[in-house]
């Protein structure tokens, strides 16, 4: 069934049963789920697998970066997972993104969006000072997100901040996963470049990736709920 929601929820729980209970709530028409780091490292293919299985469009969030030969080979075993969307550090360079893109592109069957992953949204100017890079995030997004678009990707990972600016210069098929989406009044945690969900769909963003201010409210279907309308009106 065609899914439209622009939410992705991330699940990011160290139990298997806490996440899966929330997804039997939550219909495959209402959102997409984001499997990370955590989860994959502790449940592997298999949870992957379940969610594919109950109908989800997945975004496997591994941010695969290696040499080109590994990071193809990476996507490849994504793709055959059966996920929707699975991503690369653009930091990896030009060749290491064109390379998974050819390889994603060679396979038969549906192909995984393959997205770049930028300037994390958990960075701010202090954090690229302390990695030596002295451009402004934006500066920085901006620079690697066309080094994705030249490389053949499908679009990248950004703040939903640097939404309007991608959009005029990548155009508006490019695709924006953007993580740092805080409902207001929303704890940032460790976020530094936010937005609220209505402000970030209205600047241009695809997609909207939430975690904790779903999964760990005391009513998450209530607020994917009341999120999901307020991006319709
Ligand atoms: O730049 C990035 C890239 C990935 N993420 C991931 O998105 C979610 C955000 O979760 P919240 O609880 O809504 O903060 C999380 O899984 C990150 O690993 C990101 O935040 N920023």
């Amino acid at each position: 069934m065609a899914n439209n929601s622009q939410i992705i929820v991330a699940l990011d729980f160290a139990d298997q049963h806490d996440a899966l209970s929330l997804v039997d709530k939550i219909k495959p028409e209402q959102c997409r789920l984001k499997v990370g780091k955590e989860m994959f490292t502790y449940f592997g293919p298999q949870f992957v697998g379940k969610l594919v299985d109950k109908g989800f469009d997945v975004f496997l969030d591994l941010k695969f970066h290696d040499i080109p030969a590994t990071t193809a080979k990476a996507c490849v075993a994504a793709a055959n997972l059966g996920v929707w969307m699975v991503n690369v550090h653009t930091s990896g360079g030009e060749v290491m993104m064109s390379t998974a893109q050819e390889a994603l592109q060679g396979l038969s069957g549906r192909k995984p969006l393959l997205i770049g992953v930028t300037v994390l949204t958990s960075m701010d100017q202090s954090d690229l000072n302390g990695l030596g890079i002295q451009k402004t995030p934006q500066e920085q997004v901006l620079s690697l997100a066309t080094l994705a678009a030249k490389s053949g990707l499908d679009g990248v990972v950004c703040s939903a901040q640097e939404a309007i600016m991608l959009k005029q210069a990548l155009g508006q098929d490019f695709k924006l996963v953007t993580p740092g989406i805080r409902p207001a009044g929303s704890d940032k945690g460790d976020q530094k470049r936010i937005m609220t969900p209505e402000q970030a769909v209205k600047d241009g963003a695809d997609y909207l990736v939430i975690g904790r201010p779903i999964t760990q409210a005391q009513d998450p279907y209530a607020v994917l709920e009341q999120i999901n309308l307020s991006l319709k009106g």
